[in-house]
């Protein structure tokens, strides 16, 4: 097919509309905000789940399945979290023709409808920890822009929910999962993220804190939430009554966490990576690592050339590397280079007389188009070596991209260029929750407004003194700020 018809600099939502449509990750579906799920995504999908669901295995937590539906009662009891969301929810109020007598939600996210049953299961301290994760779809019906993958009507994601003894247990765990959805993003992805901590504003109003993983779009100047890790503290533990019965015999009441990671991890991926000739997929996520093309005599025997594509996969396979070859007799193979470029696959390998004469394969890398000829006998430790300097390299250029994007501010004029500059903003801030909302207030516009996206764990030298730069009061913490997602 054609390249594409938006430059990814020029006309960056077009570019992205149309990439993860000429990718074939998505089709768009005739209900707005609803997207189809085609296998080239689903694969990325099923990778990161595969890694994240032996992680938590090993440490014990357990997966289950509760019901898509959930009573408004239940629902209801979470007023003071849910009053903001519940535009979000989406009900069931008929069955055929007949209304329902109730109508019964569905669920946005699993906390009211697994904490009666953590409440009936958790008696006594041996049932501690309690620690449960769901595969799961949630439905909330949002009626900002919908962007494939960043902000869907349903969207697949986990959910971990966890119950312990005491605070400790549960601020380790938050951190231990974190860190998990940070390997997520820059082992698996090749996105740079920052750990940190949400503002009271920003963070899950039902919890006590949120950790969280920031990762920034360097073309729209957005910072875009990666992952969030909850302590909840007691709040559910109080309204569900989740109490057990302590070494002392006291009744005590348990501290939770909750945790999700969703298919938006693929959105911002392609959003970091993807270029005017398509997708550029990490190799580690990328469901075909390396395509072999054919590239045929004009009129000579081929079965040689079919030989050695064939050989060559058969020897990346056997090696544990993922790779198919391109065989179609009915398209060029510039054709194929271009398809394969526009899904994505991190290294093509093309296979024509002069290569087979000197038992050779050219190779070509989608991230930097550098070309390198293969000799047969070392084929697998170079593609192995290409490959992981293909992983490599996409995580520095994206963290160089998105270091260069970030600027330390200690004013609020610096901080009002800044952000018309669409900069990620490193600024000392007094943390009072009033003066965010007066930044929020001040810098609202049609672009949107500019917010608190965490606070760093890796704190810069804060030199005392130092003053914040919105009230003038003084500075406690270095928090990023930004437009976002
Ligand atoms: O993030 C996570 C991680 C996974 C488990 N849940 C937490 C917190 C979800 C916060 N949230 C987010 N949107 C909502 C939408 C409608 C109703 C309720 C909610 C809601 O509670």
């Amino acid at each position: 097919g054609l390249g594409l018809s938006s430059k990814k600099d020029e006309n960056f939502g077009e570019w992205y509309s149309e990439v993860v449509v000429s990718g074939e990750m998505i089709e768009y579906y005739d209900i707005s905000g609803c997207y189809i799920l085609r296998p080239w995504a689903m694969s990325i999908w099923e990778i990161l789940q595969a890694f994240f669901d032996a992680e938590i295995k090993k440490m014990k937590i357990k997966n289950s399945y509760f019901p898509l539906f959930v009573s408004p009662g239940v629902l209801q009891k979470e007023k003071d979290h849910i009053e903001g969301f519940a535009p979000e929810v989406a009900w069931v109020t008929k069955s055929g023709e007949s209304d329902l007598e109730v109508p019964i939600a569905i669920r946005p996210t699993s906390e009211t409808v697994m904490y009666p049953y953590f409440s009936k299961w958790i008696r006594g301290h041996r049932d501690l920890p309690l620690r449960l994760n769901q595969w799961c779809n949630v439905v909330r019906w949002e009626f900002s822009n919908p962007t494939p993958f960043i902000r869907s009507r349903e969207f697949l994601w986990q959910e971990g929910h966890t119950a312990f003894a005491t605070k400790e247990e549960a601020d380790a765990d938050v951190l231990e999962i974190l860190e998990l959805y940070r390997r997520i993003y820059e082992d698996f992805l090749a996105v740079p993220v920052s750990k940190g901590k949400k503002s009271e504003l920003e963070k899950f109003a039902g919890g006590l804190y949120t950790t969280t993983v920031e990762a920034f779009i360097p073309n729209t100047g957005r910072g875009i939430q990666g992952a969030t890790s909850h302590c909840l503290g007691q709040n559910f533990a109080t309204m569900f009554e989740i109490n057990f019965e302590n070494e002392k015999g006291e009744k005590a009441m348990v501290w939770q966490n909750s945790w999700g990671f969703t298919t938006r991890t693929i959105g911002v991926m392609i959003m970091v990576h993807g270029d005017d000739k398509g997708l550029v997929l990490p190799p580690k996520v990328a469901a075909t690592q390396v395509i072999v093309i054919p590239v045929l005599y004009k009129d000579a025997n081929n079965q040689g050339i079919f030989d050695a594509c064939a050989a060559t996969v058969k020897n990346l396979n056997e090696s544990g590397i993922r790779a198919e070859a391109d065989y179609r007799d009915n398209y060029s193979p510039g054709w194929k280079y271009s398809h394969w470029e526009m899904k994505g696959v991190p290294l093509r390998i093309e296979i024509g007389p002069k290569d087979l004469a000197n038992n050779q394969v050219r190779a070509v890398r989608r991230d930097n188009g550098a070309k390198t000829d293969i000799t047969v006998a070392n084929l697998v430790e170079q593609v192995n070596d290409v490959l992981a300097s293909i992983q490599q390299n996409l995580f520095d250029v994206a963290k160089q991209k998105r270091d260069a994007c970030v600027q330390v501010v200690k004013t609020w004029d610096e901080f009002a260029e800044a952000v018309s500059q669409k900069k990620l903003i490193l600024a000392p801030w007094c943390d009072e929750e009033d003066v965010e909302k007066d930044v929020k207030a001040r810098t609202k516009g049609e672009m949107g407004a500019a917010k608190t996206l965490c606070s760093p764990f890796d704190q810069p030298e804060l030199p005392e003194g130092t003053l914040c730069f919105a009230s003038g009061k003084p500075a406690k913490k270095w928090t990023y700020w930004g437009r976002s997602y």
